[in-house]
């Protein structure tokens, strides 16, 4: 699909790094940008340092006493191991490649989709690791960008992570580091035909290399990453919408399987929702279940808790207990998601220059409850306001 969309454009425009199908250098208009927030992961085993010190520097996802001061300090302490997984899963995080692969096929289909708004093009926001949400912010007032949609990467909201990356959005916005730019946000998209579509096909290929006889025994384990209870416990959404997506892919599949909801990649001594995948898997090879898929439903790429904590530690330790153990293919290059990250951004354009939904969605005008966060309701408000 790619090298045919390619074909039609024609390279070069400054400081885009996907100048193949990009064609605002020759139409001269200022595009519509549509930025993809996401936490991002360091590319390079090098970068592992930074990319934790960020992630342990945010407040919105780990709150710290002190945190300018622990944050360095817990960083360094956990870089030898987590540099060793990202060594281990091939020398870096892919999550920037998928992203830009994602987001370059996504902008073109979006030209056909919606030419009123045309050209589109992908800015990539990483909250922890290259691009920064500054540096992308530099690239789109270099662009001249006056129209932006805040595209969040995470299919379910989560206070500790859209909410974090729009709040550093907001941030930048603010201080008029992206210049004058409507912004408007889509904010949560779990539910949305064609991701649940995309899952649910990635299953089923997953479920045809099980024998037939035994197929419809396969348990399907959807496998998130976990939040801390005290998250949990002041009403963040990102639990209900990840059941909701699971709901979904079940329905989608016609209740083929046995399945169940557990949680992964726990850091710390805090309390963290459960059952966490690896007990779950433990379990049901007790139980003498022992044909499993995991699923993962949380994230849009690999990473390394699906590369690493999926692939080599549960597999090894499913493999152990004589299980036969697969993993259902996270949504990396997929025509069918990006097929559903176009109609996403295309239904959103037209609803919001039709005027039928406003810069923000229902949702997310909404107070989060229990969210103590002074950021997070003046980035609601800045946002509804679109970006003013
Ligand atoms: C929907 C996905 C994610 C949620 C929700 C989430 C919440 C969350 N995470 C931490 C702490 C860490 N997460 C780390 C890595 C990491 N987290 C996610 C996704 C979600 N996190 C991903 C995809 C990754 C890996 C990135 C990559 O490889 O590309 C890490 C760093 C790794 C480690 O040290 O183990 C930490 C720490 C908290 C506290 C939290 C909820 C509040
Ligand atoms: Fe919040
Ligand atoms: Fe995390």
């Amino acid at each position: 699909m790619l090298t045919s969309i390619a074909r039609k454009r024609i390279p070069s425009c400054r400081g885009c790094r996907t100048t193949k199908l990009c064609n605002f250098s020759t139409t001269g208009k200022s595009p519509t940008a549509v930025v993809m927030l996401n936490m991002g992961g360091p590319s390079r085993v090098q970068e592992t340092y930074d990319f934790l010190r960020n992630l342990f520097l945010d407040g919105d996802l780990i709150p710290l006493p002190f945190q300018r001061v622990l944050a360095p300090l817990i960083a360094k302490r956990r870089t030898p191991q987590i540099e060793k997984q990202y060594a281990d899963i091939g020398g870096g995080s892919p999550i920037l490649r998928y992203t830009d692969y994602q987001g370059t096929a996504m902008c073109a289909l979006l030209d056909e989709l919606h030419p009123e708004t045309a050209p589109h093009k992908h800015y990539v926001a990483f909250r922890y690791a290259n691009p920064l949400t500054q540096e992308t912010a530099r690239r789109m007032r270099e662009d001249g960008v006056r129209r932006a949609i805040a595209f969040t990467q995470y299919p379910q909201y989560s206070c500790s992570t859209t909410g974090s990356s729009l709040n550093e959005l907001f941030r930048r916005g603010r201080a008029g580091e992206m210049g004058e730019v409507e912004w408007s946000v889509i904010d949560r998209w779990g539910t949305h035909p064609g991701f649940i579509k995309a899952v649910a096909q990635n299953v089923e290929a997953t479920l045809s290399k099980f024998e037939p006889c035994s197929r419809s025994d396969v348990v399907l384990l959807f496998s998130a990453h976990s939040l801390p209870m005290s998250v949990v416990n002041r009403g963040d959404p990102y639990v209900l919408e990840v059941a909701a997506s699971v709901n979904a892919v079940m329905e989608r599949l016609g209740h083929s399987n046995p399945y169940r909801l557990v949680w992964q990649s726990q850091v710390g001594p805090s309390a963290w929702l459960g059952m966490q995948t690896g007990e779950a898997i433990k379990g049901l090879a007790r139980l003498g279940r022992k044909q499993v898929i995991l699923v993962p439903i949380a994230f849009t790429s690999d990473h390394i808790e699906t590369l690493y904590e999926l692939d080599i530690e549960y597999m090894k330790e499913g493999k152990e207990l004589g299980m036969e153990i697969r993993r259902s293919e996270s949504l990396n290059e997929s025509p069918v998601f990006i097929r559903a990250l176009a109609d996403i951004v295309a239904q959103h354009l037209s609803d919001y220059s039709s005027r039928k939904i406003g810069p923000t969605s229902v949702q997310m005008g909404l107070r989060c409850p229990g969210c103590k966060s002074a950021t997070c309701s003046q980035q609601k408000h800045w946002f509804s306001r679109g970006g003013r």
